[in-house]
């Protein structure tokens, strides 16, 4: 039998021909993606590719200039909220808690949020919003157990530990609870312990049938953890497909190298024949070779 993953999976986010100008600039060029349901696809790419351009187009916080996003093929609303009640939560760059609240009522926020009512609802409201509330700090307390911070759910964010910041990030995304959790950088700043659970963690997420989206710098997490990979690469795909033919395209070693795969090679030859030898037959013959190549 053909596991979960083998299987062909029905498509819940597609992004179609995305273009962003930004005045003059062109940030997105026709960028086309499709995300499976379960599935964690990466966006890799070297810096200012576009990558972070193309989450908030995905989150209705940029309106693509052309093109369209698609979740379970009905046409993203262009406001933030919207979206995320639409079903799209993302964490960001930069870790953006409430620092000054607790742990447990930053994923409160999340909740309040899928619930389609602000907290102030319940202070005004009958004893049923009591209840609502209630029952929205058990489903929080579900999602700190989830990640792992259910016993520190009344410490103040902002005293975290920066992994934990992290997980409390994805914590409070996963109460709004989406169809399509999007991850901008979540190992960035984590020792390699914490990558480590960062990435069980998203593994466990996928198992809940949750689709992710992951940016990050660090190739190798990405070729560990997703189940397709696309390069960006001056606001458009260089390549797309499994990890392994992402990592093995020789103009995904060019983009991230800045040379060609044969050039690499041959300058990596080239000090091995002529180079190194030089120096471990004799100190002086590096020089003296130099001197004899002059005209
Ligand atoms: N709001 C904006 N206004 C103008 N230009 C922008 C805006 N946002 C992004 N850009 C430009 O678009 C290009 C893509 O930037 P983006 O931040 O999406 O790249 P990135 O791949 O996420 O980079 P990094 O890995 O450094 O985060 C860059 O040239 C950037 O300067």
């Amino acid at each position: 039998m053909m596991s979960a993953q083998h299987r062909a999976a029905e498509t819940v986010l597609a992004a179609n021909g995305v273009t962003m100008i930004f005045g003059g600039l062109t940030a997105l060029n026709n960028v086309s993606l499709e995300l499976g349901e379960g599935r964690i696809l990466g966006l890799i790419g070297p810096n200012g590719a576009g990558k972070t351009t193309l989450f908030n187009c995905l989150t209705g916080l940029y309106t693509p200039t052309k093109g369209s996003v698609r979740l379970r093929g009905a046409q993203l609303p262009s406001d933030p909220a919207k979206v995320t009640s639409a079903g799209i939560a993302r964490t960001f760059q930069n870790i953006r808690l409430f620092p000054n609240m607790t742990v447990l009522e930053n994923v409160l926020v999340g909740r309040h949020i899928q619930m389609k009512q602000g907290p102030i609802a319940s202070v005004l409201h009958g004893p049923w919003f009591r209840r609502d509330e209630r029952a929205a700090r058990e489903k929080s307390r579900d999602f700190l157990n989830f990640v792992g911070l259910r016993d520190i759910e009344n410490e103040v964010a902002r005293n975290l530990p920066y992994g934990d910041q992290r997980r409390l990030e994805i914590a409070r995304a996963l109460a709004t609870e989406p169809t399509v959790l999007l991850l901008d950088e979540p190992t960035a700043g984590m020792n390699p312990q914490e990558t480590e659970a960062a990435r069980q963690l998203i593994f466990r997420i996928r198992e809940t049938g949750i689709s992710t989206v992951v940016i990050e710098h660090d190739t190798k997490f990405i070729f560990s953890l997703c189940d397709s990979v696309s390069v960006l690469v001056q606001g458009e795909v260089l390549v797309e497909g499994s990890p392994e033919t992402v990592r093995d395209d020789p103009r995904v070693i060019e983009a991230y190298l800045g040379k060609p795969r044969e050039e690499v090679e041959a300058d990596v030859e080239g000090a091995r024949t002529t180079i190194i030898p030089r120096y471990d037959d004799d100190q002086t013959t590096v020089m003296e070779q130099y001197r004899e190549d002059q005209p």
